[in-house]
């Protein structure tokens, strides 16, 4: 049995000029990780169920939980010094770290502490997405909104936590993605899942279908195809929706499928969030032999312009994304279905 940490290390070593500030800023991700964890584990015994009274950046409600994940893993990120500065939903503007030691650090980050908020009262499966970058500035200079502006696929890490049945971290370095599990008893995450392909097609759509009635022409088509009886194409495809974006791509990563959020009347520019949601899911999926864009582009190559920007989404096995993208190039959005 391999641990997270040990795998960290030999993974080093394929970089014969690293420094190890990766290995340790992923050292601390995973202690914040085990930390948010052990709360989650206790949620509705102690006080970090519901709101936490105030609104975030997007006019979301803060959870309590929203806001101690968001606080456990600035303090990890601060305290390993190997971040100069971090982004977050849960917070309006990036944060420059000023200890002398972030203020050397090589890298940024960006992160999701608590996905699938609505998820948290009702014990559902939620995550925590994080992504890596270096810095744009020099070394020791001040942070600045560039550092965090970088199309995905300048990503050096990404990886989430998916604190469900079992609590596991899935991440990447662009040399494949694995999957360690933490084992309860010894409080270490383990080497459970290496090297990880999704299936290039799949029979499993998650999509939030109270929406349809404002999807675009392309995604309904799309779904009437997922619906249809054509047992030779292994059609109709499964229904499953979490509601937890992690929890929903780890399903599909695994057994093949596909996750969209495209525009809808409530979210003209879709829901999720391009820079950590979008860009570290993508990073991911791509890695795993998946695909993720925004059903034109690919993900990764949009530059941004705003921390906490939009982007309709569509990620998966291969051929279930390229299938909508057909859909939706073939579609004007105002046509009849
Ligand atoms: O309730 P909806 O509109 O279907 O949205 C669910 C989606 O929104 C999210 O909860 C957004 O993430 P946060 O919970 O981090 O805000 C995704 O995890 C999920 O896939
Ligand atoms: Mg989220
Ligand atoms: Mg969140």
């Amino acid at each position: 049995m391999k641990t997270l940490g040990e795998f960290i290390v030999e993974k080093q070593l394929d970089f014969p000029d690293a420094s190890g500030s990766l290995s340790a800023l992923l050292g601390a991700i995973r202690l914040a990780a085990k930390v948010v964890n052990r709360e989650i584990n206790k949620a509705g015994l102690v006080d970090i169920i519901g709101s936490a009274g105030g609104e975030n950046v997007q006019g979301e409600d803060q959870q309590k939980l929203d806001v101690y994940a968001n606080e456990k893993f600035k303090a990890a990120m601060e305290a390993r010094g190997e971040v100069c500065g971090v982004a977050s939903e849960e917070e309006e503007e990036f944060i420059a770290f000023q200890g002398t030691k972030s203020k050397n650090g090589k890298y940024i980050m960006l992160m999701d502490p608590l996905d699938g908020s609505s998820n948290i009262d009702v014990n559902v499966s939620v995550g925590t997405i994080f992504s890596i970058y270096k810095r744009i500035s020099p070394i020791g200079s001040e942070v600045t909104l560039e550092d965090f502006l970088q199309p995905g696929y300048k990503q050096i890490a990404a990886g989430y936590v998916i604190y469900g049945s079992s609590t596991m971290l899935v991440y990447t370095t662009g040399n494949g993605v694995h999957g360690f599990t933490l084992d309860p008893s010894i409080g270490v995450f383990c080497l459970s899942h290496q090297d990880l392909k999704m299936p290039t097609q799949g029979k499993i759509y998650s999509i939030n279908e109270g929406n349809y009635i404002k999807f675009p022409l392309g995604v309904k088509r799309y779904l009437k195809y997922c619906q249809e009886q054509v047992p030779e194409e292994n059609r109709p495809y499964t229904s499953r929706y979490i509601g937890s974006l992690v929890s929903d791509f780890h399903r599909n990563l695994l057994k093949g499928g596909i996750y969209m959020y495209p525009t809808t009347a409530s979210a003209p520019e879709g829901k999720l969030r391009l820079l950590y949601e979008c860009n570290p899911i993508a990073f991911l999926a791509e890695q795993a032999g998946g695909k993720a864009s925004d059903g034109e582009r690919r993900i990764m190559d949009i530059e941004p312009t705003e921390l906490h920007q939009r982007s309709p989404y569509f990620v998966g096995s291969t051929e279930m994304v390229e299938k909508v993208e057909q859909f939706l190039s073939e579609c004007d959005r105002f046509e009849a279905p």
